[in-house]
Parts: structure tokens; sequence; C-alpha cells
């Protein structure tokens, strides 16, 4: 009993130990790659001799890669990095895992670090896969006989089959990666920083690196984990840090640190010049019959708005100018997703319900009746096309750009909105 105590005690307290506490730390750069070989000689010679300059001031064409940020990492967390393209996430891991000095801060890593920052983490192009292995796990501090035991467990993960004695150069990005993931997590380290690598591997790879990361939690090991993906942090990470030039902008639970981020990254300065379309009146020469006039949304009331709500009613609303007496008229739209891989959500024809419209000459608005907007918080890009008689195109539209908002009480993370009820059903006991 009393040692079941101490046993959970020790774990208990090695929980709450800190393995990473980073104090204030900024990092410069500088762009002119002459400037910067010659501020790096200054600084050598500075260290060198004592006489360390004033480094929180920048010299000329310098910037800030990091500012004065600020975190803790306890020992078997996660904490995910979010941030704009630029935004110093890359830097920082670079600091933590010791291949740069931050210019002012202190960082205090107390465990092994295992990088997995660059794809191939570190591997020598022109060495074999099974060569790069021994080079690799032996920088992480496992002696020859360790490697030698894990090391068909690390071909095993990796699934790269023979190619291991062939060279890195010759590997795929994808395979790199996975050789690198597979040869670090074996190296059971403290601490894994993984910078985007997993977004080169297949789904499968992806599933059963997310599982072995599951597992090494389990163990205590720490992450730090960079991605553009907010589903992957939210499935890894508790805690998260999200950079803006440089800056912390919030760190803490994960989910309301990414319902920040994406707000900044979908809604921030653009919002208002997206979701209302008005197109420029055509000739009558160019006009087909029918000209999409202006493309918008309204809500379940009838006010024009911006952004479709997620998981709400909305219209489509389609201006158009009809020139002359239309019948059997049809349209179409697909709506893809403006970042990623611009894959095709949503598609939707008038023809498919069997619904063709009959129109007057004039004016009119075309309402396309969306009981719940399904897509998540996120950007979107709309194309819409208006036939006769399915085949004879009257106009279309290639882009309206617009935003998608999230309810309030919606979490950030999903890609669509599935409309859902609860119930309970009691179970009448025998
Ligand atoms: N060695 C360097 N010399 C000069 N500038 C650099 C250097 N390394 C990074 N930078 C700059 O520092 C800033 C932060 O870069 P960093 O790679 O940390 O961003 P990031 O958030 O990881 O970006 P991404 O999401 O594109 O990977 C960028 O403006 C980048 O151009």
């Amino acid at each position: 009993m009393t040692t079941d105590l101490r046993a959970g005690s020790v774990v208990e307290s090695r929980k709450e130990e800190v393995i990473i506490r980073a104090q204030n730390i900024s990092k410069k750069f500088c762009r002119d790659l002459k400037r910067s070989l010659f501020y790096g000689m200054q600084d050598i010679a500075s260290e060198i001799t004592g006489l360390r300059g004033e480094r929180d001031e920048l010299r000329s064409k310098e910037f800030w890669a990091l500012k004065d940020v600020s975190f803790e990492l306890k020992r078997g967390e996660a904490l995910g990095l979010v941030g704009k393209n630029g935004s110093g996430k890359s830097t920082l891991l670079r600091i933590i895992a010791g291949l740069i000095k931050p210019d002012t801060g202190t960082i205090e890593v107390n465990g092994c670090v295992a990088p997995l920052i660059a794809l191939g983490a570190g591997f020598n192009p022109i060495l074999t896969g099974r060569e790069n292995i021994y080079a690799n796990m032996s920088v992480l501090g496992l002696s020859r006989t360790e490697i030698d035991d894990r090391f068909d467990e690390v071909v095993e993960f990796a699934e790269i089959g023979d190619a291991i004695d062939a060279p890195v150069q010759s590997y795929s990005s994808g395979m790199a990666a996975r050789l690198g993931f597979a040869s670090a997590i074996h190296t059971e380290p403290d601490i894994i920083l993984i910078d985007e690598v997993l977004a080169v591997g297949d789904v499968k790879f992806k599933t059963k690196c997310y599982g072995k990361l599951q597992q090494l939690r389990e163990n205590q090991t720490s992450f730090i984990m960079v991605s553009h993906s907010s589903h992957s942090i939210a499935t890894v990470c508790e805690s998260a840090l999200y950079l803006r030039a440089g800056k912390k902008v919030t760190g803490g639970d994960t989910l309301s640190v990414l319902n920040t981020y994406e707000d900044d990254l979908f809604l921030g300065k653009v919002e208002n010049t997206l979701g209302f379309m008005q197109l420029i009146e055509k000739d009558a020469a160019e006009s087909m019959g029918l000209d999409i006039t202006s493309l918008f949304f309204r809500d379940q009331d009838g006010n024009v708005i911006n952004s479709p709500i997620s998981g709400e009613l909305c219209y489509l609303a389609i201006e158009c100018l009809v020139r002359k007496p239309l019948e059997q008229v049809s349209v179409n739209l697909g709506i893809r997703e403006l970042s990623g891989e611009s894959r095709l959500l949503v598609y939707i024809n008038s023809w498919d319900d069997d619904f063709y419209l009959d129109m007057a000459a004039g004016k009119h608005e075309i309402r396309v009746k969306i009981p719940c907007f399904g897509l998540g918080l996120g950007l979107y890009d709309l194309r819409i096309a208006i036939r006769q008689d399915k085949l004879s195109l009257l106009d279309k539209v290639e882009s309206f750009k617009f935003a998608a908002k999230k309810a309030l009480s919606q979490s950030s993370v999903s890609l669509f909105y599935q409309p859902h009820s609860w119930q309970v059903i009691s179970q009448q006991s025998q």
C-alpha cells in the first residue's frame, strides 16, 4: 500500500515537472546576407572579448523573428504552435533544439530533445537509410548496442523496405519523413519537436504516427508540434501558443487559442471585402439573355449578411437581370475550400432536384435556401452557372469568395457542422 502511494506521488510530481521554461526569448535576423555575415562576426568578436553589446536593439536591416516569448511545458504535455507563415514558429523550435541561440531571454530545457524539424530530420543525403539511422540515433544519445536492438523496429515502423540500403537522397520526402519520425521516436526522448513533418506522410502512416504519439504521451514524453492544420493540433495538444510576427498573441487551452487564431486568419481584415459580389453590367450584345448582377447571403430574417453561420439557416441570393422570358432555367453551384487542397466540398444542381425556373423579363432574385449551413469556419470560393435546357450557358461566376463564421458555442476545429439532437432512452429493468 505504502509503496503504491509513493509510486503514485513520484508519477504525479514528475507530471508537474517543468521540462521547458522559456522566458522572454527574442531572436533577430537580418535580411541582407552581407550585413548578416558582418553582424555574425561582430557578435562572435564581442562574445570572445566579453564586450557583448546591446543585443536587444536592432541594427540596420534587422528584424525580430521572435520577441519576448515566454511559456512553460510540463512533462508529458503537448503544446501546439500556431501562426501564419513567417510568424516565428520554426525559429522557436530551433532555439529549443539548441540549433540557434536567442539574442535575449533564457531557455531551460531539462531533458533529451529529438528535433523533427526539417524533412529527414538532419539526415545526410549521401548516406544510406541504415547509416543514417545509426548516425541519427547516436546523436540522440543511444549506444551502438541500443541502436542494434531497435534497428528492426525502426525500419518496420518506417515501412521503407529495401530502400533502407539506398542513399537518402533517392528517397521521396514522405519516405525521409517516415524514417526521421521512426528513428526519433525509437530513441525515447523526453521532448519531441515536430515541425510539419507529419504533413507529408500518407493517411495510413499519419494515423500510425498519431497512435504512436499517444502511446509516448502515456509514457510522459512531451511534444511541441507546429502545424498549419488546426485539426492535428487539436487532436494531439492540450495547450497551444499563437504567434503573430514573432510575438505571442495568446497561449493556453488549445481550443480557445485555435479560436483566436482562426478568427484572425479567416475573418481578419478581409471580412468586409468578402461575401458580397456586385458584377459589372453587361452590354446587351454580350448577354445570353440572363445576367447575374450580384451574389450575397441572407440570414433567416432576410437580412443581407457577409458570412453565413455554420449550422444556421441562410439563403444564397443570386440577383439577375432577365432580358427576355426564359423557360427551363437551371442553376448549379459548387463550393471549394480556399485554403488547403481546394477540394470541392459542396455541389448543388437544381436539375438534380428536378427544379427548373420559368422567368419573365426583369430583375429577379433567385434564392437557394440552405436550412443548415454545413461548412465550418473558413474561407470558401463559390462557382455558379445558370443554364437553359441543361446545356446552353446563360451566365456564370467563376469565383465568389466568402467566409463562413461559426456560432459562439461551436468548436473551432471541425470542417463541417453536423446537425444533431440528443436523447436519452431509458431501459426498463426486467
Ligand atoms: N536564418 C535566417 N535569416 C534571416 N531570416 C530568417 C532566418 N530564419 C528565419 N528567418 C525569418 O524569420 C521569420 C520567422 O521565420 P520562421 O521560419 O520561424 O517562421 P514560421 O512561423 O516557422 O513560418 P512557416 O509557417 O512558413 O514555416 C521569417 O520572416 C523568416 O523569413
